[in-house]
């Protein structure tokens, strides 16, 4: 905590740092239990019998349950349509399941005020969004709707954990690549002290440079103990970043597995569309 705003400091972590293997690799302490939940860690968020239909009756979601693991980075893969997206937006009610039950931290989201949830729970999209003004002013626009106004050196220490320097701080949104303005929207976020970060395909309109930028945030991120979910297309990218991989098709969770376990996927539809993505 330092002038009223707490952020991870990246320098001061990682608490949870996995002890080293005698061969010099960390070892993996997450694994999934038959039942989908974690040996190794706390839940952070838990969906119970979600589901989501449309006006004719089709279901995009079916009965999902799901346990999210603190302070880990969970991906979330499945093909084109398969619920993805909407199964991330019921996590901080960009839509109201009308049966099913999300909780955060053991409590019900629909009991806590949407904009503190959405605080909490905070969110990136595919392409960036800035409000008009500068990055600086972006940065703050968070904490100034709760009255707080952002010191200089922290708004400054935001961008540099989203690995941008100081000269964007009063750089216009229209001046930056797709690429800078995702790490500003990420800068953003941080400025809300999300307990948790939402991702829905980050990085698919960004180069790989860009890409590996957010990728090592992220892990920075889930260092200090911040919990990241992450939608992706590219299995190498959950690979490379996530500690445990959900698998959604057709609007049901086929398979929860540990990131470095996904050749033990069972369920035919994940088995096919792992061998496709690879
Ligand atoms: N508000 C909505 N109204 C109607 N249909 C919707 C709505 N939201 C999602 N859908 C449909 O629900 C299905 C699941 O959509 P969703 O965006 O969750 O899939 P996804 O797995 O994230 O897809 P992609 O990988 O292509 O982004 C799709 O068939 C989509 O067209």
């Amino acid at each position: 905590m330092w002038g009223g705003v707490t952020i991870p400091l990246f320098h001061m972590i990682p608490k949870r740092m996995p002890p080293l293997r005698a061969d010099g690799a960390r070892e993996h302490l997450l694994s999934v239990t038959e039942n989908g939940g974690f040996n190794g860690s706390e839940t952070k968020i838990e969906v119970k019998d979600l589901t989501r239909s449309l006006d004719k009756g089709v279901k995009i979601l079916q009965n999902v349950s799901l346990e999210i693991p603190k302070g880990k980075i969970m991906g979330i893969i499945g093909p084109s349509g398969s619920g993805k997206s909407t199964l991330l937006r019921a996590l901080n009610r960009l839509w109201e399941p009308p049966s099913g039950t999300v909780f955060l931290d053991g409590t019900d989201i629909t009991g806590v005020d949407v904009l503190e949830l959405r605080r909490k729970v905070g969110m990136l999209f595919q392409l960036p969004v800035l409000f008009q003004g500068t990055v600086a002013d972006n940065i703050r626009y968070g904490p100034q709707l709760k009255g707080k106004k952002l010191k200089d050196e922290q708004v400054y220490k935001l961008l540099t954990i989203a690995d941008l320097d100081s000269s964007f701080l009063d750089k216009q949104g229209s001046e930056l690549s797709v690429g800078q303005a995702q790490r500003v929207a990420l800068a953003r976020t941080l400025a809300n002290q999300p307990e948790v970060l939402l991702l829905d395909e980050p990085t698919s309109a960004l180069d790989p440079i860009s890409t590996q930028n957010i990728e090592d945030v992220l892990v920075k991120l889930k260092s200090s103990g911040m919990t990241v979910v992450m939608v992706s297309h590219s299995i190498k990218q959950i690979q490379r970043i996530a500690d445990v991989v959900c698998l959604v098709v057709g609007g049901q969770i086929v398979e929860v597995l540990s990131s470095q376990d996904l050749s033990k996927a069972k369920h035919p539809m994940a088995i096919r569309f792992l061998q496709l993505s690879s």
